[in-house]
């Protein structure tokens, strides 16, 4: 049976209570949580860094998916697996050397992700597709929280799935970006792994309920 999976991003938790989010997700049915760190040039917005990563981390009992949104991402590699990252993401659109960054994550323990933006074919991900854990699709563009999902995002995850397909690779793929029950089945349906939500599971009234149905939704 598969096992379509939730990660809810911090992103849209109540930052003056971050320890009483992170526990709720701790026992929920979400399997992973996301985390975007945002350096306000790669994206126009500043989320957080390390001091706050790694207060965070010492309370996530679930595996930790950071989201890198800063230019450069190789500078701070080491930084984000000593934090205890357990999956790092960094932008198709912010590196020079993708290759060797994907290399250098894995060197340092942790699984390996690449994002693109809404604008990235996922036809230029072909060549090192075989290197990749997981790939990031972002169905909004980067840098904030609550936006609409971009419709044309069903169709990438399709593209994406045949070229995994094609290249006989093993490559997860997420969806980011205003994910909520009205698409969430038709996106694993078409082949995605992973569906990121932020507003639609915090602004919940009852964030651990919509976590579950979600969660029933796409393993139906
Ligand atoms: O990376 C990002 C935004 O840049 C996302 O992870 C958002 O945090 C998702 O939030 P919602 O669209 O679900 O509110």
């Amino acid at each position: 049976m598969s096992n379509k999976l939730i990660a809810p991003s911090l992103l849209a938790a109540d930052f003056a209570n971050l320890q009483r989010d992170i526990e709720l997700i701790n026992d929920s049915e979400a399997d992973w949580f996301h985390i975007d760190i945002m350096d306000g040039v790669f994206v126009p917005n500043i989320s957080y860094g390390m001091p706050v990563l790694k207060a965070m981390t010492k309370h996530t009992k679930k595996f930790v998916d950071v989201h890198l949104m800063i230019v450069d991402p190789d500078r701070y590699i080491k930084e984000f697996a000593d934090l205890g990252a357990n999956m790092l993401t960094v932008h198709y659109e912010a590196c020079t050397h993708l290759h060797r960054s994907l290399q250098s994550i894995k060197q340092h323990g942790m699984q390996a992700g690449v994002a693109l933006n809404p604008h990235t074919s996922v036809e230029l991900l072909r060549d090192t597709i075989n290197d990749i854990d997981m790939v990031c699709l972002m169905s909004v563009n980067p840098g904030f929280g609550g936006q609409h999902f971009i419709e044309r995002s069903f169709d990438k995850v399709k593209q994406l799935k045949a070229l995994i397909k094609e290249e006989n690779a093993s490559t997860k793929i997420e969806v980011d970006g205003g994910v909520t029950d009205k698409n969430a089945k038709k996106l694993v349906d078409m082949g995605a792994d992973v569906l990121v939500a932020g507003s639609y599971i915090f602004k919940a009234e009852n964030p651990k309920q919509t976590i579950s149905d979600l969660k029933k939704l796409i393993n139906k």
